[in-house]
């Protein structure tokens, strides 16, 4: 088993790492797995109740545990969330055990996607915008420290970032 045989996706709220995740792995025909309904079938509520009643670093516990466990599986697409890569260990479990592709967005894509979005707490603020550039200049050098692809959905369609992806993948498994 080599640690290419697992595709991780990071990124940014809405760069698109469940949409493309999912197609991704239907290409491949290999399973999908998404950290955030991972945790929301465990605990049996949504995201935006856990930071409510644990708040982030609650949920962040939740999401350690979570890719502890994602990061064991193999051949597996897994789309994590956004603020994944804030800890460590979730990087270094990250970098282990897969092909580490960063889904790059601007602020003015993330904001048009993520505007009528209940789903994500983190935005649920007057200004969204903000918020969205203080994660950006947070937590893109993490994903680019982490990156062995980055690819930039804001200005392609998914397919064609899928595509992109698989291309590069299959280049570095041959
Ligand atoms: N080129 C694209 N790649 C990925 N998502 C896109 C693209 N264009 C539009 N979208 C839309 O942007 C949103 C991305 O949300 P999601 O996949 O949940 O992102 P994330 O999991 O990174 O937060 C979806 O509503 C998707 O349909
Ligand atoms: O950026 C973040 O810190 C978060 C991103 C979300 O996932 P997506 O990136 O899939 O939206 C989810 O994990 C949670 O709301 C926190
Ligand atoms: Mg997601």
């Amino acid at each position: 088993m080599t640690r290419s045989e697992n595709i991780y996706l990071v990124g940014l709220m809405g760069a698109g790492k469940t949409t493309i995740g999912r197609q991704l792995a239907r290409a491949l025909s290999v399973p999908f797995y998404d950290s955030d309904k991972a945790i929301e079938e465990r605990t049996g509520v949504d995201i935006p109740t856990i930071f409510e009643f644990e708040g982030e670093e609650g949920f962040r516990d939740r999401e350690q545990k979570m890719i502890q466990q994602l990061t064991q599986m193999k051949g597996i697409v897994l789309a994590t969330g956004g603020g994944a890569v804030l800890r460590e260990e979730n990087r270094r479990l990250l970098k282990e055990n897969g092909f580490i592709v960063y889904l790059q967005c601007s602020v003015e894509r993330i904001l048009e996607r993520t505007r009528r979005d209940t789903q994500r707490p983190l935005l649920k603020t007057d200004n969204p915008r903000e918020r969205i550039e203080t994660l950006f200049t947070q937590r893109e050098p993490l994903y680019l420290s982490c990156a062995d692809f980055k690819v930039d959905t804001g200005v392609m369609q998914s397919k064609e970032v899928v595509s992109r992806i698989l291309e590069e993948y299959k280049s570095v498994n041959r």
